[in-house]
């Protein structure tokens, strides 16, 4: 089952349409001997170990997949040698399809493609290569550097003393505890294990290396240790234009609660998580897991016929969220659709598209 999030009082739109002139290498960039096309090239392996990669979560978290996403492509631009630019350009929208079909939530992954792609320009396969290398190093350096600053942003809500409550395993919200600790302050924190996956356990081990004092709990227990907690800090996988923050399931009954207890809770997120598909009026699709994250095939079969949901994210409307910390500051999650508009216009094209 696939839920959506539809953003509030948005309309349709549709995706712009990439350059008509590849579409005869389309079916060659898959390797398609029966496409008519004077040259074919296809997906280097690389890409192939990048996609299984991030499928498997074997690669997660919503920066750490974009960058692999990029410097795949990179490799794929690098290795793929064709004298024909059109069939080069296929080859290079088949590589990103193929990353983009992995997982559906995190839009860092398509954000990542779009900023490669978009700038691959030129009429010969050595410029065309050219630039996709090095507009993936840039989008790795923006990473990088995007990440820092909104760290300092976000060490900046940050006290000394503060006991902070973590949900899941987020390099962005890591990175608002390692720039507050910078500054002087000390931190604890109190770390939520994010059943199924455990990756609360990533969490503390990297907190851990920090030297910030960890108290592990469990999800049920969170409610209980609010009370003991000056922040809450969460990453985002995805931002929508009304606000919405999608992030590991669990992350909108934790706001709940913060709210309830008044506890501040703030997303970090820096500006790849913005959604730009939902400016106009697209949805963000839920993933769904295997089954057996939740329970193992031996423990499921003891107890008998049974129905096992597995959503990875859910959805924090905006009116139970702080802050959202970004790079280019501070926004209060009903006002990001303003920086959504500066930095996306009114929508988002997808070059990886077929013609
Ligand atoms: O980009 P950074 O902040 O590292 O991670 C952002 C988010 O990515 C993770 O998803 P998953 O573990 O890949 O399902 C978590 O939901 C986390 O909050």
């Amino acid at each position: 089952m696939t839920r959506k999030h539809r953003p509030e009082g948005e309309s349709d739109a549709g995706a712009a349409d990439p350059a008509s002139e590849d579409a005869a290498s389309e079916d060659a960039a898959r390797g398609d001997a029966a496409s008519g096309g004077t040259e074919s090239a296809a997906i280097v392996p690389e890409v192939e170990e990048t996609a299984s990669a991030i499928a498997s979560m074997e690669i997660r978290g919503a920066a750490t997949i974009a960058g692999a996403a990029a410097e795949a492509l990179a490799t794929q631009a690098r290795e793929t040698a064709v004298e024909d630019p059109a069939t080069f350009r296929a080859t290079m929208r088949a590589a990103a399809r193929r990353l983009h079909e992995t997982r559906p939530t995190a839009v860092s992954l398509p954000n990542a493609l779009r900023y490669v792609l978009q700038r691959m320009e030129g009429d010969d396969v050595e410029t065309l290569r050219r630039r996709v290398v090095r507009s993936s190093a840039r989008f790795t350096r923006r990473l990088e550097e995007a990440r820092d600053r909104l760290g300092e942003v976000g060490a900046n809500r940050l006290q000394d003393g503060d006991v902070v409550m973590t949900h899941c395993h987020s390099t962005d919200a890591l990175a608002c505890i390692e720039a507050a600790l910078d500054q002087g302050k000390s931190l604890s924190a109190i770390v939520k294990e994010t059943r199924p996956r455990n990756q609360g356990h990533i969490t503390a081990e990297a907190l851990r290396e920090l030297d910030v004092p960890v108290t592990l709990i469990v999800d049920s227990a969170a409610r209980r240790y609010l009370d003991e907690a000056d922040h809450v800090l969460v990453g985002a996988d995805s931002i929508a234009a009304d606000g919405s923050v999608i992030n590991k399931i669990g992350t909108s009954g934790l706001a709940v609660n913060a709210r309830e207890r008044g506890v501040p809770i703030m997303t970090a997120a820096q500006t790849i998580k913005l959604h730009p598909e939902t400016l106009t009026g697209h949805t963000v699709e839920i993933e769904t897991r295997d089954e057996d994250e939740v329970i193992d095939p031996a423990t499921r079969s003891g107890i008998g016929d049974l129905t096992v949901e597995n959503p990875a994210f859910d959805v924090t409307p905006p009116r139970y969220m702080d802050a959202i910390v970004t790079e280019s500051g501070q926004f209060p999650p009903e006002s990001i659709v303003t920086l959504m508009r500066e930095l996306f216009g009114d929508g988002a094209e997808t070059p990886w598209a077929e013609p």
